[in-house]
């Protein structure tokens, strides 16, 4: 049987949030690092979504990564590909939701495209393209300060327009709360400028609209509220119910978490894990200036390992990040920490780790990356938008793993994810 829905993920850890969704849909699915090497590979799968690490790449890099995702899982026999983007729109002026949407586009062949990063479950809604997180729209929130990409603006469209050729236009919340006729009424009167459609939704219902129209066509450009409605497109198609999941095989041995996401949730997620498991906050200037870090959180580690789960962030406040990206550059600097925290992360397993939590979606690409990781099975969620995931087949055996988004989980997050691997 062929697969029913694919994604390309454009970091990992939002590849977990969306697996994490479909699974949850009864989809059978797999994340895979990288555009799978083997297209047999997939048999009795529902639902294949691509890792890349192409959120703030160079242009040209994002568009050709994607493409080629896409070219491996047109092959593969998939009918709809998504590319999943961050549902707080994570992106500069310079790219890149709106260059690989128009490239996937264009490569279908299609009369317009859905960009919609509603996801209600989280917070994430849109009401006449505006973003809102949490009640307060994308640039009023804690994404203001974002290291790499500080959204200042909520108007989709307006932040669209920058990336994309295409025209952009709005599908009101009206309108698709009217349903699918009134939806496709509207999407027909725009259909002479081959737009892309940036869709307003505010809870579930609104996404399964969107969803069951979005499954008519090639490729959409969304996060895990869009994949919801897509899921129940699918699912529907197939009228099937062998989407029944079994947990995953435990792993056992050392647990660890590495953060360095520094989203508001994240550090109060470390401040909660300090009262309950040895953390080590890590200097980031040490780390940038390439002095010791490693052996230091290596240390640490052997120190407290055998007694338990440890924690080690280089998270800081908004005010430190722009400290150091003043004196260091903004790129420059969260490269070299990924790099220390990847590295760190090989140490940890090196060192008996095999349940391991990543915050963060730069630093879960790299930390995936340096385990050699190819692919996962997605398991049980251990809160909204993260899964349980274990590889397979990894040389010197599997790992339990979470790629936490930054501003996903409950305050108690880390102990409690680090509590329910197996
Ligand atoms: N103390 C620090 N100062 C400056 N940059 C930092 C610091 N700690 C971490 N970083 C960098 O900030 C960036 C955080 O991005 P990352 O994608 O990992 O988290 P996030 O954006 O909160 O998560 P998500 O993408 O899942 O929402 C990384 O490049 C990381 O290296
Ligand atoms: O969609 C989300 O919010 C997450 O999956 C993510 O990509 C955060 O960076």
């Amino acid at each position: 049987m062929t697969a029913l829905l694919a994604a390309i993920a454009d970091d990992y850890s939002g590849a977990s949030d969306l697996a994490n969704t479909w699974r949850k849909s009864g989809l059978r699915t797999v994340q895979t690092i990288g555009v799978p090497a083997d297209k047999e590979a997939f048999g009795g799968i529902d639902a294949i979504v691509v890792s890349l690490k192409i959120r703030s790449a160079p242009v040209a890099e994002a568009v050709s990564g994607a493409l080629a995702a896409e070219a491996l899982l047109r092959e593969i026999g998939v009918r709809h590909v998504m590319y999943k983007i961050c549902s707080t729109f994570d992106s500069t002026d310079d790219g890149n939701i709106g260059q690989v949407t128009d490239a996937l586009m264009e490569r279908a062949g299609q009369g317009w495209v859905f960009v919609t990063p509603a996801f209600p479950e989280t917070g994430r809604t849109v009401y006449k393209g505006n973003l809102f997180v949490n009640d307060v729209p994308l640039n009023e929130s804690s994404l203001r300060h974002h290291p790499l990409n500080p959204m200042r603006d909520a108007n989709l469209a307006r932040i669209l327009a920058k990336q994309s050729e295409r025209p952009v236009r709005i599908l009101d919340v009206q309108t698709v709360a009217a349903g699918l006729g009134a939806c496709r009424g509207k999407i027909q009167s725009f259909s002479d400028i081959r737009p892309s459609i940036i869709a307003d939704a505010i809870d579930d219902a609104h996404l399964d609209v969107l969803g069951r129209l979005a499954f008519e066509t090639a490729v959409s450009t969304g996060a895990s509220g869009l994949g919801h409605g897509l899921a129940r497109a699918a699912l529907e198609a197939r009228r099937s119910e062998d989407g029944a999941t079994s947990g995953l095989q435990p792993v056992g041995g050392r647990a660890a978490a590495i953060a360095g996401s520094c989203s508001a949730r994240t550090l109060e997620q470390i401040a909660v894990a300090e009262k309950r498991m040895p953390v080590l906050r890590l200097d980031p200037e040490c780390i940038v200036a390439g002095s010791g870090a490693v052996n230091e959180a290596l240390a640490f580690a052997r120190r407290h390992l055998e007694a338990g789960p440890v924690l080690i962030a280089a998270s800081a406040s908004s005010e430190a990040v722009a400290a150091l990206q003043q004196k260091y550059g903004r790129m420059e600097t969260g490269h070299a920490i990924e790099r220390v925290l990847a590295t760190i992360a090989l140490g940890l397993v090196n060192e008996g780790v095999r349940r391991l939590v990543v915050a963060g979606g730069e630093t879960s690409g790299a930390v995936v990356d340096m385990l050699g990781i190819r692919s996962f099975e997605v398991g049980e969620e251990l809160a909204p938008g993260v899964p349980m995931l274990r590889t397979f087949g990894q040389p010197g055996g599997d790992l339990a793993m979470a790629l936490k988004s930054g501003n996903f989980g409950g305050p108690n997050f880390f102990p409690e994810a680090l509590s329910r691997l197996a």
